[in-house]
């Protein structure tokens, strides 16, 4: 049936699971905001689910999703008039090798939208579908839904494609307050020779969010903050801060370094109990904006102890950051908004005598969103030259050029792995948080509750 379609450009993005929430919510206006800044590239979309949309409908929605990034003009009306939609059953093999085979022999990219057991019969599937030469799987997150799991996908996965042709997703990768680590690092002489244990006291990396649930049940209750941001998004934020210096800006150097890092990380003094908390939220107001009680929100599952808040610190084992905390939170429906990755730094070994006020350690502020660079300082800013205090210098970011899903859209599409998950961190990630999850299943960290609007401590 595609093959009636106008001439196939360069690269088919198969969408599978393109009638759901995050493909036009993400995925497609992230594409969307990539063509806005390099128009140049042909890409074709086809969007395959089993629900029925008409061809005009997903016409309608492709342009609908495309209409915030403005891309040119010319540049939507030749996506929306070569995208297709496919009504199909993709957990029946025969059907999947008619799209597969319907998409032609030029490269393809198969954009999993689905929930991971889904992903996971449809790999197993596509083992037994010819696919073009070049064919890149890429993977929503969660990748698995722990670390057997993770493992098992792997081997899977490998049997279908090799490991340079898979993606993992993780937007943070694209967001480009988190790129910004690795240059910020690596460019400044003023920072490298400090960032370790001898000068660095404790790390947070947070994302407190003023967002609730949003009608989100259906993949959230399931899931819960830890799963849905720390042993995913902020465990590559951690990876990104930790590592060793890299070589050159390359996928390799870049998935080897994060790698290590993460392989010497694990839960603060090995004690789940100690090192984690986890809250839901009760109702609440944000704003103007009233939240109802987590277990009342549409669809959740009262019997369920899902987290919208968890904090989960967290040891780097090796000689550059042994005995050093890092502090990993991140909650819903929270008063104010802080998605920040703080590094402090000790204090001096000796203030002189005779200064009056702090030698409060120095502190370096990454905002994530919007975007700045804050070092904070103590110094004398007005007064007598012997008072001192903390001065916060900062520097804002520019806006992104494009979204996070755009950003890692291009990698892909390139063929490049410097913003993906590389398997065998997919499997770390879980291996970390193993603990964690097994203790909060086991019941021995209690789930406590706080108000939404609250600053997530308060009941
Ligand atoms: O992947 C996810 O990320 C968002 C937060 O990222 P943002 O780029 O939208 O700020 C989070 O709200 C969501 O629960 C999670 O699934």
């Amino acid at each position: 049936m595609l093959r009636d379609m106008a001439t196939p450009p360069t690269t088919t993005l198969l969408i599978l699971g393109a009638g759901g929430d995050l493909t036009h919510r993400l995925l497609l206006p992230g594409l969307a905001s990539l063509l806005a800044v390099e128009p140049e590239r042909v890409v074709r979309v086809v969007g395959a689910d089993r629900v029925d949309i008409s061809a005009a409908d997903w016409k309608a929605r492709v342009k609908d999703s495309f209409a915030a990034a403005k891309p040119a003009a010319r540049v939507t009306s030749a996506i929306t008039r070569h995208t297709a939609y496919v009504r199909t059953d993709l957990l029946d093999e025969a059907a999947l090798r008619a799209l597969v085979g319907g998409c032609g022999d030029g490269p393809l990219v198969i954009f999993f939208a689905l929930p991971p057991q889904v992903t996971m019969k449809v790999c197993a599937l596509l083992q037994h579908v010819a696919l073009p030469d070049t064919t890149r799987l890429a993977l929503e997150k969660p990748f698995g839904t722990d670390h057997q799991s993770a493992v098992d996908f792997n081997t899977l996965l490998h049997k279908v494609v090799a490991e340079e042709d898979i993606f993992r997703i993780d937007h943070f990768l694209g967001v480009a307050t988190v790129f910004n680590l690795v240059g910020l690092r690596f460019a400044n002489r003023l920072l490298a020779p400090v960032w370790s244990a001898e000068h660095i006291e404790r790390v947070e990396i947070v994302y407190d969010e003023d967002l609730a649930l949003e009608g989100r049940a259906g993949y959230y209750d399931g899931a819960g903050a830890l799963k849905d941001m720390l042993q995913s998004h902020l465990l590559q934020v951690l990876a990104l801060f930790a590592m060793e210096s890299i070589a050159a800006l390359d996928a390799r150097e870049l998935q080897d370094q994060k790698a290590q890092v993460l392989r010497a990380t694990r839960v603060w003094g090995g004690s789940p109990k100690r090192s984690s908390r986890r809250a839901r939220y009760t109702a609440g107001t944000i704003g103007r904006r009233k939240v109802p009680d987590y277990v009342q929100e549409e669809g959740v599952d009262p019997k369920r102890c899902t987290e919208t808040l968890a904090e989960v610190t967290l040891e780097v084992a090796n000689s550059r950051w042994a005995g050093v905390p890092f502090v990993l939170r991140s909650g819903k429906a929270l008063g104010t908004p802080r998605k920040q990755i703080v590094a402090h730094f000790r204090d001096v070994p000796h203030l002189p005598t005779g200064f009056v006020g702090g030698s409060d350690g120095d502190l370096l502020t990454i905002d994530l969103k919007p975007g700045a660079v804050s070092l904070t300082l103590t110094m004398n800013a007005e007064g007598d030259p012997i008072d001192l205090e903390q001065k916060t210098l900062t520097a804002t970011l520019a806006a992104p050029r494009m979204q996070p899903y755009g950003e890692v859209l291009a990698q892909i599409l390139d063929g490049s792995q410097l913003l993906t998950v590389r398997g065998d961190a997919a499997e770390e990630c879980w291996r970390v948080m193993a603990p964690v999850i097994k203790a909060w299943a086991d019941g021995r960290v209690p789930l406590e509750e706080y108000a939404a609007g609250s600053d997530g401590l308060t009941p």
